[in-house]
């Protein structure tokens, strides 16, 4: 497997979130995954401006609002290019962010030449577009930018070739824009929400998932925000919503992730994004992240 940083905080209103990738890797990532007998090569950082020597506003859709879309778009290249040379050399992309926007560059990457489905582990659902964010930050929009919604339309870049609708799975929505809900309604994403996981266990859901997302496709991609997680446990993220996963559940999410890969080899890359160590409590929002990476790559307790 193959480690990708993308040290990005372009989709984010906050500086930090740059930092996760060190922070993830200094919380014994690579061993932890080496522990699960996969061999691990670490690919470094793509290189990624600061933000601070960039003009927010430098390139903007004209019928709405995107902040540091032109330094989107250029990572969002290069990491693409990134996964989908792992992927070629039959390695495992897995990609450190970041924020959540450089999921853009993960998807279009790992659906070059394939069709994917995606589940999105998030409390948000980031299917804003230009036209509805509230925000302007990408991060809130990376799903609505892949599936090609709005004016990302306009924008070959964004668009993940091999993915539809049909296989984009969230698991454990709970902070949704008005607008977004309704976009999210009228489309054909499949929506479990921490009702859902209450209701049903996460078990189930994520079963459900996995079914949605590998329906007819080679492969998923997960796309794993940290602040899926309660804030208690994961507190090191930009955006928190209160009403969480539990440490627990997210390590029965991934292991069940990794159960079916073992079963049917669906398993085609993932990322970790949302990490920031500036908002962290002694690195533990990284440590999550690193062991949680462990358990989707088949870590097991026996
Ligand atoms: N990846 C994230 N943390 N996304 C948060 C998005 C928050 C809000 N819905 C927005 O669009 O601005
Ligand atoms: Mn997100
Ligand atoms: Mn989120």
């Amino acid at each position: 497997m193959r480690i990708i940083g993308a040290p990005s905080d372009y989709g984010a209103n906050r500086r930090g979130v740059d930092m996760g990738p060190s922070a993830i890797r200094y919380a014994d990532l690579a061993a932890g995954i080496e522990a699960t007998g996969a061999s691990v090569h670490d690919a470094g950082d793509l290189a990624v401006p600061r933000a601070e020597e960039r003009d927010p506003n430098r390139e903007t859709p004209s019928t709405g609002k995107a902040k540091f879309l032109r330094e989107t778009r250029d990572v969002s290249r290069s990491l693409a290019d990134a996964v989908a040379d792992a992927l070629d050399h039959g390695a495992f992309p897995l990609v450190l962010g970041g924020d959540h926007s450089i999921a853009i560059g993960s998807l279009a990457g790992s659906s070059r030449g394939a069709d994917v489905g995606a589940i999105w582990f998030d409390a948000h659902g980031d299917f804003n577009t230009p036209e509805t964010s509230p925000s302007g930050n990408v991060h809130g929009m990376p799903v609505a930018a892949a599936l090609g919604k709005g004016s990302f339309a306009d924008l070959t870049w964004a668009k993940a070739p091999g993915l539809s609708e049909e296989n984009v799975v969230y698991v454990g929505l709970r902070d949704i824009d008005a607008d977004e809900r309704r976009a999210i309604n009228e489309s054909d994403v499949t929506a479990f929400t921490m009702a859902d996981i209450d209701e049903r266990g996460i078990s189930a859901v994520v079963e459900d998932a996995l079914d949605v997302a590998s329906a007819g496709v080679e492969g998923i991609h997960v796309s794993f925000d940290l602040d899926w997680l309660d804030p208690n446990e994961a507190p090191g993220v930009g955006t928190p919503v209160r009403g969480g996963a539990t440490y627990r559940e997210a390590h029965w999410a991934l292991e069940a992730v990794a159960e079916r890969d073992a079963a049917e080899g669906i398993l085609r890359s993932m990322e970790l994004v949302e990490v920031n160590p500036i908002l962290d409590e002694s690195n533990r929002t990284a440590e999550i992240a690193a062991e949680l990476a462990a358990s989707a790559l088949g870590k097991r307790t026996l």
